[in-house]
């Protein structure tokens, strides 16, 4: 059970009954759950984070539906072309046809497809030649065609919590037949598969089952994942002792410490998901934290969003922004400070960086704030928008003349140059139309 696929897919459960946590999407007293048990599906879209359970529950949908005679077809969205899209389709309207039979549609990763792939099957979906499922850990709201989404009930899958954590590692662990040792938590002996006699008996740390939950962050596959590369790394490391020290290979014991599971997972699919949701709620947590001048918060994000793997240059692109937006000239060093900070990480690269762009966050956590500038051009660009008609000509008297003909045309007449007196000069430099607005004080203009 071990060797060959990855213990995640191996584990995946088949019914509801077996399936964990997720009692607000599909708990016994949904709606949700009430259709899926009479088998009447809607068009789904099952949003959540990586690991929680999306494609598990249209596996087990798909079951079900087999069982009813309804035909379940997959498409990566990641692999699939349009073409591929289209063939389901003109399948799902012959089997409608001809043998009244339904199809359901599941589409993985459904934020891959671009608006208009997804067009494709819009007008299938609203007459019911297929059941949409798309799965998607991201927002779909923003991912996802409006008009098939108002066609889909949108399901909200969570992370799972650690409990429900331990329970999909402890079904696991009991049917590889490994021991917990430890008091707290027993194992099923009746599920223990026979220990043959090439084989140790394998132990695993209570506390090591805790820590693999937790650090899962919520995603079964990284947990049952991690599960199976430190039982195997800790049999293989015992066999390569017994050759290394010309001891006869003896099964006996091997016990998984906490320190081996550590080792079986990747700190930065751990902590932070870089190309996902979670990338962009932390980096606005931080810009969040600093304008709130909590510097504590701030570097709290920061570490969160380095330790799990993210681009140094990025975090420090958007602290050049922050200098602009939120400090502006209430203090005007903070520009150049982000941008010492950007070519720093650029000359250093971490982690040596990391030091320098929390130095960065934690100035900008504690300096004055202002926004003047931002909103004055905020204004500005507002007033640009929302201009009826042809956009006022430059004054003349503020073009440059740097031809005969341009000043025969009178460019430049009547422009007072400033240097050459010593009092304020009385001078229009907004267009006729808008002259006497001004962008610091009005909204629009
Ligand atoms: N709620 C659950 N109950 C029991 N096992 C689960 C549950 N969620 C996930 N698993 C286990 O974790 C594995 C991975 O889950 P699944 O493929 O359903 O995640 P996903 O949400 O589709 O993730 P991704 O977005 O990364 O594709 C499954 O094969 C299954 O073994």
């Amino acid at each position: 059970m071990l060797e060959g696929k990855p213990l995640a897919d191996k584990m995946r459960p088949d019914t509801l009954q077996d399936y964990i946590g997720q009692s607000r999407a599909v708990g016994q007293e949904t709606l949700l759950r009430s259709l899926l048990e009479t088998n009447e599906i809607p068009s789904l879209i099952l949003w959540g984070p990586p690991g929680c359970g999306k494609t598990t529950l249209a596996h087990i949908i798909a079951n079900n539906s087999k069982k009813h005679s309804i035909r379940f077809v997959t498409l990566s969205a990641t692999n699939a072309k349009t073409n591929d899209v289209r063939d389901v389709i003109k399948q799902a309207q012959n089997e409608k046809s001809f043998f009244k039979r339904k199809t359901i549609l599941f589409i993985d990763e459904i934020h891959r497809f671009n608006k208009s792939q997804q067009d494709t099957f819009l007008p299938h979906v609203e007459c019911g030649t297929i059941t949409l499922i798309g799965a998607t850990t991201e927002n779909p709201s923003f991912q996802v065609n409006a008009a098939l989404l108002s066609r889909c009930r949108v399901i909200v899958l969570e992370k799972l919590p650690v409990e429900a954590m331990v329970t999909i590692l402890m079904r696991a662990i009991n049917s590889l037949g490994i021991h917990v040792a430890g008091a707290s938590r027993s194992t099923d002996p009746l599920s223990h598969s026979s220990n043959s006699s090439s084989e140790p008996s394998v132990f695993i740390e209570d506390k090591a089952v805790d820590t693999l939950a937790y650090l899962s962050d919520g995603d079964a596959r990284i947990g049952l994942n991690g599960l199976q590369l430190a039982v195997l790394a800790r049999l293989s490391s015992k066999k390569m002792f017994c050759k290394k020290s010309g001891q006869a290979y003896s099964p006996s014991r091997a016990l998984i410490t906490e320190n081996d599971v550590k080792e079986g997972l990747q700190k930065s699919h751990i902590l932070y998901d870089r190309a996902g949701e979670e990338h962009y709620n932390c980096i606005s947590a931080l810009h969040k934290s600093m304008r709130g001048s909590d510097a504590s918060a701030s570097l709290y994000w920061l570490a969160r969003m380095l330790e799990g793997g993210e681009d140094p240059l990025y975090v420090a692109r958007r602290l050049v922004r922050f200098a602009s937006e939120d400090i502006g000239l209430a203090d005007p060093s903070a520009l150049p400070q982000a941008v010492a900070a950007y070519q720093g990480c650029h000359f250093i690269g971490m982690p040596e960086c990391e030091v320098l762009l929390a130095q960065c966050v934690v100035y900008f956590a504690r300096a004055p704030k202002s926004i003047e500038v931002y909103s004055a051009y905020n204004n500005v660009k507002a007033c640009l928008r929302n201009h009826q008609g042809p956009l006022p000509p430059v004054p003349l008297h503020l073009r440059n003349a740097p031809t005969r003909l341009m000043k025969d045309l009178g460019y430049g007449k009547g422009y007072k140059y400033n240097p050459m007196y010593s009092e304020p000069v009385d001078q229009e430099y907004l267009p006729e139309e808008l002259r006497g607005v001004d962008f610091f004080k009005q909204r629009r203009c």
